[in-house]
């Protein structure tokens, strides 16, 4: 399990008057259960993007233990995520025309030459375990709601330390935006991931444990979700 530490992170865009994100310290620890949330346009994917290192920080730190993700190379940063991170994205990228478990093992399929002894056995029990009972169904066909459950366990797939999760629930209606929020607490909880979630939803804030609320890419709010909550009617 790894600890996070962001330092004098400020990542600016051209033609922006100010930083699309700017956190002076920021720590997570193993373990966490964190919701980052505020505003459109106030810097949440830009977050997700430096903590996973989808993005080089152009200035500061974003370290996972003591490795700077700023001063690893863009395929450096690719194998670092593929190890370390289970990412879950708005859009899922899943990829047509293969079958569920094929989604689950692509990760695993792009990296190795030859799947590893149980990765299938492995891939099955997790789609079982979100609720995916026909695991050759082609991804095209799945719901949204299922398709989102795929992009889960794909994400647990390799056993990740950390989950990080870009709006995981913004296309769902509430039944399965409850679903998928029930899913990813329960396997974080069984797995000690850490899970950060990146949300405006209100119902799936209240039920992280800290949230970290940014505006205009400052954090002006940082505490547990009850102290947090009569701040969020917007959020
Ligand atoms: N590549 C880029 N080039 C220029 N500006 C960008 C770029 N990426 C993000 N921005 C700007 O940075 C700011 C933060 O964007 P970001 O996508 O992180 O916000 P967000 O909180 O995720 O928004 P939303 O909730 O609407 O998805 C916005 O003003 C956005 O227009």
């Amino acid at each position: 399990m790894i600890d996070l530490a962001i330092r004098d992170l400020v990542v600016a865009f051209k033609g922006l008057e100010r930083p699309a994100l700017s956190i002076p310290e920021l720590a997570i620890t193993p373990g966490e259960r964190i919701a980052v949330t505020g505003p459109s346009g106030c810097g949440k994917t830009t977050f997700v993007n430096m903590v996973t290192g989808l993005s080089k920080p152009p200035r500061g730190a974003v370290s996972w233990d003591s490795i700077d993700l700023a001063s690893l190379s863009e395929p450096g940063r690719d194998r670092w995520r593929a190890q370390t991170i289970g990412l879950v994205m708005q859009n899922f990228h899943l990829f047509p025309g293969l079958s569920a478990i094929d989604n689950v093992l692509l990760p695993q399929r792009l990296t190795a030459l030859k799947l590893a002894h149980g990765h299938r056995e492995e891939a099955a029990r997790l789609l079982s375990r979100v609720g995916i009972e026909r695991l050759d169904q082609p991804i095209e066909t799945l719901s949204r709601g299922q398709m989102q459950r795929v992009a889960v366990a794909r994400a647990l797939a390799r056993r990740p330390a950390v989950i990080v999760a870009d709006e995981p629930t913004a296309s769902l209606d509430a039944d399965a935006g409850a679903a998928v929020a029930d899913l990813l607490l329960e396997l974080a909880e069984e797995t000690g991931v850490t899970l950060i979630v990146a949300s405006h939803e209100r119902r799936l804030i209240d039920r992280m444990k800290r949230v970290i609320r940014l505006e205009n890419g400052l954090v002006v709010r940082d505490g547990t979700s009850s102290t947090a909550r009569p701040q969020f009617e917007d959020a």
